[in-house]
């Protein structure tokens, strides 16, 4: 709603709708409601807007845009109202104004925001465009390109930047409200004209044709694949084009072809998807609601490798004072001096720079070797490389050291968290924190509880997500957790491809156009080919403990590829080493091109194992790679290892490079439809029978027989599996 109320000369029109203030229709009536009461009113002389609770409004409701009647085309003619007010009309901007509700204050006549306050228009981040005129009103304040940069991105910008831009008239650091009313007061009875936006001409930019171009240009590299950037640029555009009146029908076309397209409606799942994750659960009952987190007043990090080097910049960066540990004084040394040289590049990035993350100071950040300094730390994230007997030998250790309350984190990848807790005296307070690299810059942390993990122990690594600014996300204990369990498939099928007749650059090329950041090679290549060698040394499948006369390609009757492996026995580990799947430049070189060398391997491979080369296309590519993680995912869901599909996507969107405006696995198998992704997986594993992977899991064929459910109602089927599954 939103509430009207009449000081003296000024009305005051506050948006009300908890937490955030929202526009819904019922908020956008009473608005209306107020501003046409406010201009039938003979004492009133001006109207100021603004939001309760210190929020001004957080745009459109994005529920609306699903609902049977759509929010639609609401907003706009409001905006227009208020432009239209003949009495003064002033936004007060505390909070956020953000979407439609920076539409709203661009429809009054004048603005003025907290300092505190953030305005954006992240309407692209929901695969929309700001179809309340935004499109046509900002780059008639703030200029083109400022304009362009807002819409296309969709970033928040803080009220000081704001001001430079021009977007409000005045920025306050007291009581925004009263300044507001003041501001209303003084401008009574002043021309509006210069204030309507629509009336004004939109600032020339020289070269405005060229300059466009090559925003258009930069756009289209950015998105990729992703339809609301460039939809936003030709809103723009018309702007620079048109009259207000014609770039506004304009906006009104793209909206709609934005609102009707299927991405829309991904990048608005993902955005609830990745809070409802927040709400966590486990099969025992434990859950967010009842469970408390312990304070983290210090904490401390084991290994300076690469994964320790970026925890301890994400730490840092959060204000978390450590201790980093190292192994010998030669290790520290260069493990320190790698994170002063992370930390020196972040604090250039913020402003205040090195003086507010103040990490030359010791008793914010300690470098050691001496484990007794972990006596008093809240917590300890160990980050040495992935060796269980290692991992045990340190958890031992730090029963013994740490204080009773100190919560124990693995950073591993795949490892039994349960077998590490249990080389410890406490095993309720030993938690999986699976950070992705580089752990200062990807969002993603996977939490994982094991067998006697305490829900206060849960609930205090899902804290220390908030305040490192990643999406934390709850699942069980299982070799690879989720995302690794779901990848390990996905690139089962890749290198299968590539026995049959493929190339790595097709395979990453299919991937890469269905939106993917990085394909499955290039990947692979980035990570290092040895780590997974390693890991499958350690499981016996291949190096010294293979059994004599193991078929070269199956390995406990189940089809077995090892090609990554005999690229690691010719030194071929990526990137590091200058050639992987693919050739770089140098050692250490980034740029990837196909390796002539490997194309003749892989033809050699073929003959020497009689497989027939085929021409693989695209569809096969994906549907191969896509649904075999896809139907992981199914059984992971069916175990109970995490508690919905939205999990499984908000794990790819943010550690995986899933491409965001396909929702994420589960949802993309969702809109694909159930009993497509079925059929698929029949026939491939009607003609791949010894790869597991391809056969359907239980749970994804009871849902296809169920009828294909919407994706929110999945995890009802789950509690009435039958036995005939
Ligand atoms: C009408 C057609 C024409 C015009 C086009 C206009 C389009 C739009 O305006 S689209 C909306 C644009 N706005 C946004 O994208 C902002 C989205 N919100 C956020 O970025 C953040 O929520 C926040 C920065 C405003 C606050 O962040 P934080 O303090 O971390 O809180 P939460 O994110 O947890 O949000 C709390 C709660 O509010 C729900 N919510 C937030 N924004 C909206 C919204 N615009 N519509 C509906 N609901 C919203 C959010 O989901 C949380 O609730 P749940 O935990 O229950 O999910």
């Amino acid at each position: 709603m939103a509430q009207y109320a009449r000081g003296s000369a000024v009305a005051v029109i506050r948006l009300r709708n908890p937490p955030v203030n929202a526009l819904s229709r019922a908020v956008l009536q009473a608005l209306e409601d107020g501003l046409k009461k406010a201009d039938a009113d003979p004492s009133v002389k001006a109207v100021m807007i603004c939001g309760e609770n210190g929020k001004f409004s957080a745009g459109a409701d994005i529920r609306g845009f699903s609902a049977p009647k759509r929010l639609g085309g609401a907003l706009g003619p409001v905006v227009s109202l208020i432009e239209s007010s003949e009495k003064p009309v002033v936004a007060a901007i505390e909070g956020v104004a953000l979407g439609g509700g920076l539409e709203v204050a661009l429809g009054c006549h004048y603005r003025i925001a907290h300092v505190k306050a953030r305005m954006g228009l992240p309407e692209v981040t929901l695969g929309l465009l700001p179809g309340a005129e935004g499109t046509q009103r900002l780059p008639r304040l703030i200029g083109v390109p400022a304009a362009l940069d807002m819409i296309t991105t969709g970033k928040h910008i803080p009220a000081t930047e704001a001001l430079k831009l021009g977007l409000v008239d005045e920025i306050v650091e007291e009581n925004t409200i009263e300044a507001a009313i003041r501001l209303a007061n003084k401008v009574i009875g002043q021309p509006l004209g210069p204030r309507r936006l629509s009336l004004k001409p939109v600032p020339k930019v020289p070269n405005m044709e060229a300059f466009l171009d090559e925003a258009l240009a930069k756009v289209k590299r950015q998105a990729r694949g992703c339809l609301a950037p460039e939809l936003c640029f030709q809103a723009v555009r018309a702007a620079t084009q048109s009259p207000f009146a014609d770039g506004v029908r304009r906006e009104r076309e793209l909206f709609q072809v934005l609102l009707s397209s299927g991405q829309a409606q991904a990048l608005q799942y993902a955005f609830f998807a990745e809070r409802a994750v927040r709400r966590w659960a486990t099969p025992g009952g434990a859950s967010w609601s009842s469970a408390a987190p312990q304070p983290v007043r210090r904490a401390a990090v084991i290994g300076l490798g690469t994964m320790g080097r970026g925890i301890v910049t994400s730490l840092v960066k959060a204000n978390i004072p450590l201790v980093a540990l190292e192994q010998d004084l030669e290790n520290l040394n260069k493990g320190r001096k790698a994170v002063m040289f992370l930390l020196e590049r972040e604090a250039m990035k913020m402003e205040g720079g090195a003086q507010v993350l103040d990490f030359h100071n010791p008793a914010r950040l300690q470098f050691t070797v001496d484990f007794d300094l972990l006596r008093d730390v809240d917590l300890v994230i160990e980050a040495v490389f992935e060796n269980m007997a290692l991992k045990k030998e340190i958890f031992h250790k730090l029963s013994k050291i740490c204080k009773p309350g100190a919560l124990l984190c693995t950073n591993t990848s795949a490892l039994n968290i349960d077998e590490i807790a249990s080389a410890t005296n406490r095993p309720q307070q030993v938690i999986g924190t699976h950070f992705f690299s580089p752990a200062h810059v990807m969002r993603l942390l996977e939490i994982i509880y094991g067998r006697h993990t305490s829900p206060t122990a849960i609930a205090t690594a899902m804290q220390l997500a908030t305040a490192l600014k990643k999406v934390g996300v709850v699942v069980g204990n299982c070799f690879g957790f989720v995302g690794n369990r779901m990848m390990f498939p996905y690139v089962q099928q890749a290198v299968f491809l590539l026995e049959e007749g493929s190339r790595p650059d097709a395979v990453d090329q299919a991937l890469e156009d269905f939106g993917f950041k990085i394909g499955p090679f290039r990947m692979s290549d980035l990570a290092g080919l040895d780590v997974g060698w390693r890991s499958r040394k350690d499981q016996g499948l291949t190096g010294p403990s293979l059994p004599a006369g193991t078929p070269a390609r199956q390995r406990r009757g189940q089809r077995y590829s090892p090609l990554p492996d005999l690229l690691c026995e010719h030194g071929r580990f990526g990137q590091k080493t200058g050639k992987g799947w693919y050739l770089y430049e140098k050692a250490g070189g980034r740029t990837a091109t196909p390796d002539p060398w490997l194309l003749n391997f892989l033809s050699q491979y073929r003959d020497t194992h009689g497989i027939q080369t085929r021409f693989i296309d695209q569809e096969e590519i994906l549907e191969r790679c896509l649904f075999s993680l896809i139907n992981e995912g199914f059984a992971i869901l069916a175990e109970g290892i995490a508690s919905g599909p939205e999990h499984l996507d908000v794990i790819y969107i943010n550690g995986y490079g899933w491409p965001k405006h396909r929702g994420g696995p589960m949802f993309y198998a969702s809109t694909v439809g159930l009993p497509r992704v079925l059929a698929k997986l029949q026939k491939y594993s009607e003609a791949h029978p010894d790869v597991p992977g391809l056969q359907p899991s239980a749970f994804l064929k009871k849902l296809a027989a169920v009828g294909n459910p919407p994706l929110k109602e999945w995890m009802s089927y789950l509690s009435q599996q039958s036995s005939k599954l």
